[in-house]
């Protein structure tokens, strides 16, 4: 008699055996190759749950494909590493062949009832909820802005003379994510803006853990049982908002919005539901940019002494105040006069970004003659093997150094979506990329000609960013970076008063 244990053994063989062979049986030879697999539909998926974007950098790096196959039960995914490939499969030719998976992402997360969500799919179709085509509309470019950009920056500069000055020691990643949250959906929200509560930015910190789970879990009210109570206050704050009025004193994107929805039927408490996809938007990569941003450049003495030099290019006048004068700073001139801090910024986003792109197969095409790909597959552009790609950006690709946005070839990828991606890319690229990127600047510019940042541990230690979300553009640090926050004491700027602009009157030096 054969035993148990020899049974089952026989048993898991012969299921592993037919696992591998339907594996290929079901594998084109045209299409891109099968990365090699142990556990037959599963190994990937499990590769990524632990590795998350790295997974797919390591098969980059291993295998060296322009393009390959993964296999997931009932679902095929198609990695693209080659700039060449990357740029067809965004081509306008193949905007209907190749689409956007995540355009309804809010609706994911958000809590929307199902009729809401009919509701929206009936309004805006295969456009998720109106809530990306108002962003474009309105941040994308032009006064509109230039409006919300510059009522940002007024915001950090109060809440930094107010709220960096003799805090001593901070985190340093939590205290830029406060400053920001505050400018941004200030900006947004207008005078009644919910996060200027801070039990509803609390609320907001401990919603966002539960997202993953909303996305992933199969049971998120077990799973993340408190960050949906979280979700349930930031929600009412809006419900609150949208009810007393008060979204009529706010940028004109956000009562356009409600006004849109309410037309289509939603009642403020599902359209303060649909403010989760808004405030994710602005609170999620931000912040995390701008931490690591200062992290590299205080951490490098000559790149913080060179940031500092450049920002005094930005001084336009001279001012009176009440305590006599300040020095007048241009911010939204940094782009055009802080090499350094831009290339600085442009290298964290490279450097950091977990950006991943995904798209579905519309029907079966062939790719630049040569690679099947099957109706229904996921195609997945993970931007950080391009940004680490030693083809695109050399040897040192997997190193940080700004100083390779100062060659011409490292200028021409900044402009090039197939080598540079940290917003995305085509119809769905980030359009609020100029609004974060101008005041993450601002922020990180205020910050460094006013204070000085030391690591309490003496000195600077990269945090690791192992647990970062998969869903998010940029990773969190896992652990933030205790500092000392002091006034700053050096020549330059002990008794120097700023006044901070974005946008001054005058373009020039008196
Ligand atoms: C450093 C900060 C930010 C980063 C790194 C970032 C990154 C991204 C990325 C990678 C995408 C996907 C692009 C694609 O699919 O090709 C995206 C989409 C989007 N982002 Fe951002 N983002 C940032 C800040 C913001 C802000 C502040 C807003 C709004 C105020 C915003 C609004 C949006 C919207 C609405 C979309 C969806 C666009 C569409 O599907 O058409 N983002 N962002």
């Amino acid at each position: 008699m054969p035993s148990t244990l020899a049974i089952i053994t026989i048993a898991l063989a012969i299921v592993y055996g037919i696992l591998y062979a339907v594996l290929y049986a079901t594998q084109s030879n045209s299409e891109p190759r099968l990365i090699p697999t142990t556990i037959p539909f599963l190994d990937s998926a499990i590769g990524i749950a632990r590795h998350k974007v790295d997974y797919l950098v390591s098969l980059r790096r291993r295998y060296g494909l322009p393009i390959h196959t993964l296999r997931m039960p009932f679902q095929r995914i198609y990695v693209i590493n080659a700039p060449q490939l990357i740029q067809v499969v965004q081509s306008k030719t193949n905007l209907s062949t190749f689409v956007p998976t995540l355009l309804d992402f809010g609706m994911l997360f958000s809590g929307l009832n199902r009729t809401s969500k009919d509701t929206l799919t009936k309004a805006y179709g295969a456009h998720g909820n109106g809530f990306t085509k108002s962003v474009h509309r309105y941040l994308a470019s032009g006064l509109d802005l230039h409006a919300a950009t510059r009522t940002a920056v007024e915001k950090l500069t109060v809440g930094i003379r107010c709220g960096f000055a003799g805090q001593g020691q901070v985190g340093l990643y939590d205290a830029l994510r406060h400053q920001l949250c505050l400018a941004l959906t200030g900006a947004i929200y207008g005078a009644e803006n919910p996060y200027d509560d801070p039990a509803v930015e609390a609320s907001w910190l401990e919603f966002v853990p539960g997202i993953s789970h909303l996305l992933y879990s199969p049971f998120p009210s077990l799973t993340a049982h408190k960050a949906l109570k979280a979700r349930a206050r930031v929600i009412k704050a809006f419900q609150n908002y949208f009810e007393t009025g008060s979204h009529m004193q706010a940028f004109a994107m956000i009562p356009e919005m409600f006004n849109t929805n309410a037309n289509h039927g939603l009642p403020p408490s599902e359209a303060a539901k649909l403010e989760m996809a808004t405030s994710l938007a602005m609170l999620s990569s931000g912040a995390i940019s701008a931490f690591w941003l200062m992290f590299h450049i205080a951490s490098d003495p000559d790149v913080l002494r060179t940031c500092r030099e450049e920002l005094l290019n930005l001084v336009v006048k001279e001012a009176d105040t009440p305590s006599g004068k300040a020095k007048v700073v241009d911010l939204s001139n940094i782009r055009t006069q802080c090499s350094t801090l831009t290339a600085m910024w442009h290298e964290t986003l490279r450097y950091h970004s977990t950006v991943i792109n995904i798209k579905k197969v519309q029907h079966n095409i062939t790719l630049v003659s040569e690679y099947s790909l099957k109706k229904g597959a996921i195609v997945m552009i993970p931007g950080t093997a391009v940004h680490h790609d030693t083809n695109i950006w050399g040897p040192s690709a997997s190193e940080f150094d700004h100083k390779r946005f100062f060659t011409p070839a490292g200028r021409k990828n900044l402009s090039n979506t197939a080598a540079y991606r940290p917003f995305g890319a085509g119809t769905t690229m980030c359009p609020g990329r100029h609004f974060s990127t101008s005041v993450v600047l601002s922020l990180v510019a205020m910050v460094l000609l006013q204070f000085d940042i030391e690591p309490v541990q003496g000195q600077w230690q990269m945090p690791t960013k192992k647990n970062a979300d998969m869903w998010n553009a940029m990773p969190k640090p896992d652990q933030d970076v205790p500092v000392n926050v002091r006034r700053r004491v050096d020549k330059d700027a002990s008794d120097t008063e700023w006044k901070l602009v974005w946008g001054a009157t005058t373009g020039e030096k008196e």
